[in-house]
């Protein structure tokens, strides 16, 4: 969310907030803030299939449709010319493709002036032929502007898989048995920042505004679609109260179901630990209502904070005394075998005779 034009803190920058929610905007390229869940059996280690010559069934079975339509006369209501024949563009747009799975993945294309009841003539026509072929399943891939065509797929059996800004995607089980196909996100991600100032041994707390009670807590906020842990936290402070900071460590998970603020989802909230780089409060006004350096202490004993910000308030007090490598889940980054990609691994700090070792007694 963009904040107002009167934002009292001109260092903010807090556009988009809502994408990083789990039926955000960027969501299609936003997998570090959602977590998929996954029926068993469907494995993801199988070799990549190539993809079928595109548009080949589609193709096929719209004519089929198409000519069986012309051939008994009927035409649209509105006698529009929504025919594969009369436009053959259309059916070029039509795009079938074969996932490593067995399932068939449709993308639309621009069928402006195909009508409803053609299009669900032709998905019947093309539902037999992948039956018939033993494709397992059907992803069927809607722009927001032909949502026309969801009420026929639905009548067809397809539901509803997930919703982007501008499209939808329905799935149909073809398969033996109940459907093996992974679910959408389970879960937004929220991080929070606890930044410890060693020196002073005080700890930066804020309370939100818009709360049924005002509690201390660390500041943080919805992480965006690709942004690592550490920057989330890291944003958020700076966001919330102007404070820079740097990442040291994950310090604790927390996930609760059917969260209020999660549209029904899960939440899995989690709290850095981050080392302060400056250390004038400059607060939003419009997310807190309070914002202070407490000593770590008086956190520690208050009564007026969450139970989450009192154990982890513990948890600093604990590392600050007998050594953070105690509490801190450290972040390295690895090369991710198949992808080429890289990813952040975080876990309590392993020795380096540890890292290499081989044999072990
Ligand atoms: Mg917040």
């Amino acid at each position: 969310m963009a904040l107002p034009s009167g934002n009292p803190n001109p260092t903010l920058r807090r556009v988009g907030w809502r994408s990083s929610k789990i039926y955000g905007s960027d969501l299609r390229s936003g997998a570090q803030s959602v977590i998929w869940g996954r029926a068993s059996g469907a494995s993801r280690d199988g070799a990549v299939m190539p993809p079928l010559p595109s548009g080949v069934c589609w193709r096929a079975v719209l004519a089929r449709a198409h000519s069986a339509r012309l051939s008994s006369g009927s035409r649209g209501a509105s006698g529009d010319a929504g025919c594969a024949q009369d436009h053959p563009a259309v059916v070029g747009e039509l795009r079938g493709e074969l996932d490593r799975f067995g399932g068939v993945s449709v993308r639309l294309g621009a069928l402006d002036r195909l009508d409803a009841a053609a299009f669900q003539r032709g998905l019947q026509a093309a539902i037999q032929q992948w039956r018939s072929e033993g494709r397992i399943a059907v992803w069927l891939h809607i722009p927001i502007l032909q949502s026309r065509f969801i009420a026929p797929a639905a009548s067809l059996g397809f539901c509803f898989h997930h919703a982007v800004s501008d499209s939808s995607t329905l799935t149909l089980w073809l398969g033996e048995g109940p459907s093996r196909l992974p679910g959408y996100a389970t879960h937004q991600v929220g991080v929070a920042g606890a930044v410890f100032d060693e020196n002073t041994r005080k700890i930066l707390v804020v309370q939100d505004r818009n709360k049924l009670k005002n509690m201390w807590k660390f500041p943080g906020g919805l992480s965006e679609p690709g942004e690592d842990i550490g920057d989330t936290a890291v944003r958020e402070v700076f966001e919330e109260t102007g404070i820079k900071s740097e990442f040291r460590s994950l310090l604790s998970i927390r996930q609760q179901h059917t969260n209020p603020g999660a549209f029904g989802k899960s939440d899995m909230y989690i709290i850095c630990r981050l080392q302060p780089c400056s250390f004038t409060i400059n607060f939003c006004q419009h997310e807190c209502l309070r914002c202070e350096w407490m000593d770590l202490n008086d956190l520690v004993k208050t009564e007026n904070t969450t139970p989450i910000t009192s154990r982890v308030a513990r948890l600093l007090l604990y590392g600050y005394r007998e050594g953070f490598d105690k509490i801190d889940l450290t972040m390295e980054e690895l090369p991710a075998v198949y992808t080429g990609l890289f990813y952040k691994l975080y876990h309590r700090k392993l020795p380096d005779k540890y890292k290499t070792m081989t044999l072990m007694d």
